[in-house]
């Protein structure tokens, strides 16, 4: 059973709050909106730029690794990127990139060289700046497309999750990091939650969106879910208040016990 609710944004933006039975019921609706997705900035552009996130992202889109979208995906259009990573070597317990190949990305057919892991043989101020540039080379290959309101990358989609703390990405309540509004890709050594080293994509990134999916389920985040979705706004603004797409669609991804304090 899923629900709609109005919301706030730039006129040409769109919100739409989504809340479902079940963890389950929401597995299977993610991996339906991306696969549509998938199949409508294939035909568009001939790309796919998909954003993932760590945590228990990677589980939630366990459906797009069973058919019909094994079969039915276009998987060689797909071209995968991070929006954070931890600063740790890709087979680390830690990594966001072996999390997502182990429950992602080993089971479907997307070309290696179109996932973009970090250079984990760099800093993390390094790691960043190398990210960016793999970034703007995409750009100018014509895989990445760039928003033309912000001058910044426009990625097609964007898989996110929220932490206990209302932070998404490695961008954390308080940060001097969210105020960064020229990097694309920048560095954090001080992460709230560990590890402490990461890259991140910047608001500014994130803003540029054309879909942006926050996937929040079970009761743990039930408290700032309730914050993040309530008229009455309270200053500092959580992170994820503040993710406001500058031309795009924002769609919360929620279970029953997400939304149970609403
Ligand atoms: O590298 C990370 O840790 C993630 O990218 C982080 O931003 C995560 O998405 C949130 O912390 C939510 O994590 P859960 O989904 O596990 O609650």
């Amino acid at each position: 059973m899923a629900t709609d609710g109005a919301v706030p944004g730039p006129a040409a933006s769109k919100w739409n709050r989504l809340t479902f039975d079940t963890e389950e019921d929401v597995a299977v609706s993610l991996a339906k909106y991306t696969a549509e997705l998938s199949a409508k900035f294939a035909a568009e552009r001939g790309a796919f730029t998909a954003v993932l996130s760590g945590g228990t992202l990677i589980e939630t889109l366990r459906k797009l690794a069973e058919p019909p979208y094994l079969e039915t995906v276009d998987w060689s259009k797909w071209h995968v990127f991070w929006v954070d990573e931890r600063v740790v070597p890709k087979d680390h317990v830690d990594s966001n990139y072996k999390l997502a190949v182990d429950g992602l990305l080993s089971k479907v057919p997307i070309p290696t060289g179109q996932v973009y892991a970090i250079n984990d043989t760099l800093s993390a101020e390094g790691a960043a700046a190398d990210y960016e540039t793999v970034l703007k080379k995409l750009v100018k290959d014509g895989v990445l497309a760039m928003s033309t309101e912000t001058g910044f990358p426009r990625f097609d989609l964007m898989l996110l999750g929220m932490g206990p703390d209302g932070h998404l990405a490695s961008l954390f309540p308080g940060h001097p990091l969210l105020n960064e509004n020229k990097k694309w890709v920048t560095h954090i050594m001080d992460s709230p939650k560990p590890p402490p080293q990461r890259i991140t994509f910047t608001f500014p990134v994130i803003k540029s969106s054309a879909y942006v999916a926050m996937v929040v389920t079970g009761p743990g985040e039930a408290g700032t879910v309730k914050r993040a979705l309530s008229d009455e706004k309270t200053s500092p603004l959580l992170p994820v208040e503040m993710t406001i797409l500058q031309d795009g669609e924002f769609t919360w991804f929620t279970d029953k016990q997400a939304v149970s304090m609403l």
